[in-house]
């Protein structure tokens, strides 16, 4: 007897139609078969897995081999005649990866290998209207497509909104691209990639969402908030296979609708491009303990930086500082207050995307949070892949890296968390300090954090200055007004100082710790305690636009750049403070710095990561530092007077 199955047909020649067996979670792409929207087929002939299932391989890359071609004339069609010669003539042709125009400037293309003039014309007004007449409307994030292409056109506008320039991206479907993740996806786990921008990731996720639905059977759902993974237009693009996909209105509804994908489509799998808000981190935790499967990309390098970021932690449990009891610390050999997990990961395992042939595995995300909080390098496999391998891997290998390494890094990290310096006998034992205050200080006092000097010496020198009640000593710098330090000790102790950046307190330094050294910085510092330390407050405001220019232009420099494309980037001459904010961000993307240039041309050089730098102890942040410090400490200082000691201040920088 012949039963028969609903046949669902989306409105697309591309996508296949799809059956919905009640009694089993499988779907057959029906590739060999013409249909009308309603035909009806016997179940039968269904059973055959022979006759209706076609290799995802065969199925993917011939459909989309043939149709790239197609897609790429699409995308140069937006550009004037003598840009697409260029382009098309490039022997890189079939690896382009932008095309950029800006108004009045020479158009670029982007390949692998660099950038490429495309003319010697530079771009008019009439040549950005003729590109963006051809693609669809640019959405909030000024982004647009180009209709079932995977292309992504994203505009630049001036103040009054017209569009000077477009970033034209050629977007591919490279089958084959998840292979080397498919040990970990499909048996139902949910994988949390990061990387930074223009990396990989959607391609990945595509073809992962691919996979789990032709190879598996998997019902996935895409939720599509820029149209990237399926394609522009209503019809999806055929890389992402039997996957169905769901378009996000506008970017701020992307939890909204990754839980109506959940309550109205009912899918074992959710791909979701991009999680980058507190909402949208909340959604995936929900979705996760529904126990859908959830794969997920989001910004970000390493997975220290989704545990640093309070928006999205929660995608890896979240960070909660507890304070153990004595016998418990000393028990665990720590100290009292640490960092723990908060719950379970939404997120099984994670990976980090280094490079388009480099991945970081993280098969048990959460015993890679555990070791972060704990201050231990996790472990990682290092999957290389091969392009042209069958199952994209070329290389695994499991890796831990140094210790010591990661520790620094991790110990600024846990500062800037917890506002505060952990209350960790190897940072202060050799500072000698005797600590009190904390919270209990008056408002008026000036309240210090003391770093290779004891209070004692520091009371014995201000006596003759009468300023016992004025002065406060703390263990906690997040509540220290300044820090007083012995130079030669904060030179080896790039942690305090980076520490006392973080929190935008004054670092004052003595070359020793003699009461007359002590008595004159000290009253230096009470003077410009009295003044509200308003020279520094004011220089403070002064550089806070240039720190957040600046920050920002290592960022890009380092996600755009040295990470992608491995090459190093120097960045602007920029005064010293700020030039360490830049080293301190440097360090936290896991990359090495160093410093060029004399006086006012002083800049950072921000160096790629190589394994060979790290196996040979490399250091040169370590010997920078050192150098930083330095310069730091022995400026001339006018408030010096040209006296036996020196104080020398940093400039405040507010939070
Ligand atoms: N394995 C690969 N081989 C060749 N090109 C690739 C590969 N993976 C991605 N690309 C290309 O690199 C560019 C960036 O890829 P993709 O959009 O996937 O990156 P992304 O990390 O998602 O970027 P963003 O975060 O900016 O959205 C695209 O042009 C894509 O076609």
């Amino acid at each position: 007897m012949l039963s028969f199955a609903l046949l669902h047909v989306h409105p697309s020649s591309s996508s296949n139609p799809q059956f919905h067996f009640p009694h089993q979670n499988q779907i057959s792409p029906i590739q060999s078969l013409h249909f009308s929207p309603f035909t009806v087929i016997p179940t039968k002939l269904l059973s055959k897995p022979s006759f209706f299932r076609l290799s995802s391989s065969v199925w993917s890359s011939s459909l989309i081999a043939d149709d790239f071609q197609v897609e790429l004339g699409r995308l140069l069609s937006l550009l004037p005649e003598e840009m697409r010669r260029g382009v098309s003539e490039h022997p890189e042709f079939s690896n382009l990866i932008e095309v950029v125009m800006d108004l009045g400037r020479m158009p670029l293309a982007r390949f692998p290998s660099g950038d490429f003039i495309l003319s010697d014309q530079p771009i008019t007004l009439d040549d950005l209207q003729q590109a963006t007449s051809q693609v669809g409307d640019f959405a909030v994030d000024n982004r647009a497509g180009i209709s079932r292409t995977l292309h992504r056109i994203s505009a630049i506008r001036n103040r009054k909104g017209a569009i000077i320039g477009l970033t034209c991206r050629v977007g591919r479907a490279i089958s084959g691209s998840a292979n080397s993740l498919r040990d970990l996806v499909k048996d139902g786990a949910s994988l949390l990639l990061i990387g930074p921008p223009g990396v990989g990731k959607t391609t990945i996720i595509r073809d992962i969402a691919r996979m789990l639905a032709n190879d598996y059977g998997k019902r996935v759902m895409i939720v599509d908030t820029s149209n990237e993974i399926g394609g522009d237009g209503d019809i999806p693009h055929a890389g992402i296979g039997n996957a169905r996909r769901m378009q996000v209105p506008h970017n701020d509804m992307q939890h909204k609708v990754l839980i109506e994908a959940v309550e109205n489509h009912m899918p074992q799998v959710i791909v979701i491009d991009e999680i980058g808000t507190k909402l949208e981190a909340m959604a995936a935790s929900t979705i996760a303990q529904r126990g859908i499967q959830l794969v997920a990309t989001a910004h970000g390098v390493t997975i220290e930086n989704l545990v640093m970021n309070p928006a999205l932690e929660m995608l890896v449990g979240g960070v909660q500082s507890v304070t153990l009891g004595d016998e418990e610390a000393s028990r665990r050999g720590v100290q009292k207050s640490v960092l723990e997990r908060k719950g379970p990961s939404s997120f099984s395992c994670g990976v980090e995307i280094i490079s388009k042939a480099e991945l970081r595995v993280h098969p048990d995300l959460e015993a890679t949070v555990d070791a972060i909080l704990a201050g231990r390098y996790p472990k990682y496999e290092i999957r290389k892949i091969n392009p042209g391998s069958q199952d994209g891997i070329m290389e695994s290998s499991s890796i831990q890296a140094p210790l010591d390494e990661i520790n620094e890094v991790l110990i600024e990290d846990i500062i800037q968390i917890n506002g505060g310096i952990p209350d960790s006998t190897e940072l202060i034992s050799a500072t000698g300090m005797s600590m009190e205050g904390g919270s209990g200080e008056s408002e008026d006092a000036l309240c210090i954090f003391l770093y290779g000097i004891s209070e004692a010496s520091v009371m014995q020198g201000i006596k003759q200055l009468n300023i016992d009640d004025t002065i406060e000593f703390t263990d906690n710098i997040s509540e220290a007004d300044v820090l007083l330090a012995l130079q030669s000790k904060l030179k080896k102790n790039s942690r305090i100082q980076a520490a006392a950046r973080s929190h935008g307190i004054p670092i004052y330094v003595t070359k020793t710790s003699s009461s007359t050294q002590l008595t004159k910085a000290m009253q230096a510092l009470i003077s410009d305690f009295a003044d509200g330390f308003e020279f520094l407050e004011s220089e403070a405001k002064t550089n806070e636009s240039e720190k957040i220019d600046a920050l920002e232009e290592a960022r890009i420099a380092m996600e755009r750049v040295v990470i992608p494309k491995g090459e190093p980037v120097e960045l602007l001459p920029r005064p010293t403070n700020i030039r360490l904010l830049q080293k301190d961000l440097v360090r936290k993307y896991k990359l090495k710095s160093e410093r060029i240039g004399t006086g006012t041309d002083l800049r950072l050089r921000i160096l790629p990561f190589t394994s060979a730098s790290d196996e040979d102890g490399h250091d040169s942040e370590g010997v920078d530092d050192e150098s930083e410090v330095d310069e730091l400490l022995f400026r001339p200082n006018a408030e010096s007077n040209g006296s036996a000691y020196t104080v020398n201040r940093l400039p405040l920088l507010p939070e």
